[in-house]
């Protein structure tokens, strides 16, 4: 019977993949015919035809991409008319035969939410729910649950696809993460697919799968709304840039490619900032003070000066008087535009007032001055070095760069806006000019360009007129869309790409990537507790329609500026318009060393989400002591050693005042197979502090010296706790000479 069912699975499947097969070379097929037509018509028919080619190859990309596991389950409908079922297959794309009848469901589509979420106790129309497991092409294994409520588990709660979820879960991690599209659970599923609007807050422990909910959300949203986001784009947010390596290949194995890959660090357009300050100066540059501080010095930069100015314009002397400045000043302001459009107005402003004041002085000597005169007057003024000299001093055009950068090299000034701050406190801020911005820079910058807007305000109204003409484009093109019934097939965007006439076309992600005023439609914040308030303020800029997913262990939080509680974070920014969700799985991590985190954290004060795992491996935590500081690394050698042998991913984790000796003797034990940093994520064994190991996974991890760890770090229990729980198979602790193993343990 089994045999037999294994057989019909398997020509199922081979029908879908050989209608894969045809519909891939349909596709090539208009491909060329589409290549092949005249060059002839007017531009915007030329451009479609691009736009119709452009599309025909992601599709043919799309279907060929899907390579692996195009089926992975099936669901047994009740049909409710005959008492009969109905079968259901459930893929990573949605296939139909040539009557249009549905062969595969998108694991997105709306049916196919039963296959992800239907039990026993409600089984959402499904009688049995069977996952498919695939070598190549060919289904190798067949698991199915029968949604009997006699057969209810006592909890209530239970795994779906055990046997396919427990294999995904021990294999082998290569350093970079994968989709789990066949083994989504439950009470992932819900998350995923919880509505676009509003703030949705997922809490969990480590390994709860947070990060993969968050990516396959974004995956879930962008299907859903596809033309709402299509247009605005998606904005996924991590820690670091080894986070963004460890999980950029997953949304492209989803099928989509739109969505922005940004680390904090990145969110500045053109600056990469990779450089962390100190924690203390990090925790003042991340308060939520610095707005009203970024604010003052905007506004200083604007001075009325104490006595009138004299000006010389083409022989001419003429009395600048405060007053006149003042009130270009307030007149200007009143427009409530950013500092350097404001400045636009303010220096008209003034030449106006001069040029009335020049041409009265020389009508009081005898000159006739007509209108005709004025323009020619108020040039002579415009081009006048004293006048320069003298708008310039009182409003000078600002780059964030060179406001940001003074605020930290010039102390007196510093001083004049920062009131009752202490002199230590101003210390933390300063610095020498020229040197590279942090990553805590980056919201201070964005704050700045926002109070300050363009540079060039000339290039301002160019860029907003460049966005009314895309709207309008994008109106257009998906009229045309319509009216010729290719929906689905091509979209908007690429349509629009082709009516552009510069040689290089944006996707909306890179249009989305390069603007730093960009609004996206939906914006995924991981490692959310990492975030600063200043932080916050920048990503709540890029959503004003507050359109998020904020996903986070508050209990992981390192540093200083990070926050302890979501309500304390986000309240003060959005009041209490947020819907929470929490996951309670452990997937990545064996019972044995769950507990053994859970101990350590508890033992020493850290409030930890408390998690089930869904397995234990046969190896326990140890913990074993080195003999002098020198055996201390040549053990973490040793121990990685050993790990590597059995196999798969290592990750040794240790105090930053370690990491140049074990840099030494793990290059001699690996040679180019170890990696420091972000470089480690593609090696057999990855030297990590505890920072950068914040989001990542590996098979085995040792530990070394858990109490420097802990006495380096701000909030040392929670960045032990970290390093404790990234290893989806072996964790051995390396303690220093005299270093007592940790409380709990
Ligand atoms: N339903 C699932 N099926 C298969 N694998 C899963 C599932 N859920 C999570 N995983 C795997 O469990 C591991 C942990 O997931 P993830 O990194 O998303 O957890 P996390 O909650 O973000 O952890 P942390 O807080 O430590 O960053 C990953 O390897 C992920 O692929």
């Amino acid at each position: 019977m089994a045999e037999e069912e294994l057989a019909r699975e398997r020509d199922y499947v081979e029908g879908l993949y050989a209608r894969l097969d045809h519909l891939r070379s349909e596709a090539e097929q208009e491909l060329a015919a589409v290549r092949r037509e005249n060059v002839g018509g007017n531009h915007q028919s030329r451009s479609e035809r691009d736009a119709f080619a452009r599309a025909y190859e992601d599709r043919i990309h799309q279907l060929r991409e899907v390579g692996e596991r195009l089926a992975f389950g099936r669901l047994e409908l009740i049909d409710p008319d005959t008492d009969g079922s109905r079968l259901r297959y459930i893929g990573r794309i949605g296939l139909r035969d040539e009557d249009l009848e549905p062969l595969l469901l998108d694991w997105r589509a709306p049916q196919a939410r039963a296959f992800y979420q239907a039990t026993a106790a409600t089984p959402l129309g499904a009688r049995a729910r069977r996952h498919l497991t695939t070598r190549g092409r060919e289904v190798v294994r067949i698991e199915d649950e029968v949604f009997d409520s006699t057969l209810l588990d006592e909890e209530g709660t239970q795994l779906q696809g055990e046997g396919a979820l427990l294999a995904a879960l021990s294999a082998q991690r290569t350093g970079q993460m994968h989709d789990i599209v066949s083994t989504i659970q439950a009470e992932q599923d819900r998350v995923i697919r919880s509505e676009l609007g509003g703030v949705l807050v997922v809490q969990g422990g480590p390994g709860t799968g947070k990060t993969a909910v968050a990516l396959h959300r974004a995956a879930y949203l962008l299907y859903t709304y596809r033309e709402r986001l299509g247009s605005s784009g998606v904005l996924v947010v991590g820690p670091s840039p080894a986070f963004l390596q460890y999980i950029n290949a997953v949304l492209p194995s989803l099928g989509e490619t739109g969505v922005v890959l940004s680390s904090l660090g990145q969110l500045y357009p053109g600056l990469e900032a990779l450089e962390e300050d100190a924690p203390a100066v990090a925790a003042l540059k991340g308060s939520a003070e610095m707005a009203a501080l970024v604010r003052r010095a905007v506004r200083s930069r604007q001075r009325v000066p104490e006595e009138a100015i004299a000006l010389e314009i083409n022989g001419e002397k003429l009395l600048l008087q405060p007053a006149v400045i003042a009130d270009a000043m307030a007149k200007a302001r009143e427009s409530g535009k950013p500092y350097n459009e404001g400045r636009v107005q303010f220096v008209k402003n003034v030449l106006a007032q001069l040029t009335r004041q020049l041409a009265d002085q020389l009508r009081r000597r005898g000159s006739t001055v007509d209108d005709s005169d004025l323009a020619y007057l108020r040039e002579d003024i415009r081009t006048a070095y004293d006048v320069r000299v003298a708008l310039n001093t009182a409003w000078l055009p600002l780059t964030p760069e060179k406001l940001v950068e003074d605020l930290y090299a010039r102390p007196q000034w510093l001083a004049t806006i920062t009131g009752h701050w202490s002199k230590a406190k101003r210390e933390l801020l300063s610095r020498e000019r020229g040197s590279a911005f942090t990553v805590s820079d980056v919201p201070l910058l964005d704050e700045a360009a926002e109070l300050l807007g363009e540079y060039d305000p000339g290039n301002a109204a160019v860029k907003r007129a460049e966005k009314a003409q895309r709207k309008r484009d994008l109106e257009n093109a998906k009229n045309a869309i319509r009216n010729m019934e290719v929906g689905g097939l091509v979209s908007a965007e690429s349509v629009v790409a082709g009516f552009e006439e510069s040689t290089v076309r944006l996707t909306t992600a890179e249009r989305a990537a390069s603007d730093r005023s960009w609004t996206y439609g939906h914006i995924v914040v991981d490692e959310a507790q990492e975030l600063s308030p200043m932080q916050w303020r920048v990503l709540l800029r890029k959503s004003p329609l507050r359109s998020f997913t904020i996903v986070g262990d508050v209990a992981q939080a390192s540093s200083a500026a990070s926050s302890t509680s979501w309500s304390s974070t986000l309240e003060p920014l959005i009041g209490e318009n947020w819907r929470l969700e929490e996951l309670t799985v452990n997937y990545r991590t064996p019972s044995q060393i769950v507990d053994a985190a859970e101990r350590v954290a508890h033992a020493s004060g850290l409030t930890v989400t408390r998690s089930r795992s869904v397995r234990t491996t046969e190896w326990p935590v140890t913990a074993r002591s080195s003999d002098s500081e020198a055996s201390l690394v040549a053990d973490a050698a040793d121990e990685a050693s050993a790990m590597a042998a059995a196999g798969g991913t290592v990750a040794v984790i240790a105090p930053v005042s370690l990491i140049p000796s074990l840099t030494r003797v793990l290059t001699d034990a690996f040679g180019s197979g170890v990696g420091v940093g972000v470089a480690g994520l593609s090696r057999r064994v990855a030297l990590l502090e505890p920072a950068e190991a914040k989001g990542l996974e590996f098979d085995s991890v040792v530990v070394v010296s858990p109490a420097g760890i802990v006495a380096e770090n701000t909030r040392g229990a929670s960045a032990l706790y970290v390093a404790m729980t990234r290893p989806t198979q072996r964790l051995a602790l390396l303690l220093a000479p005299g270093e007592e193993p940790p409380a709990g343990l």
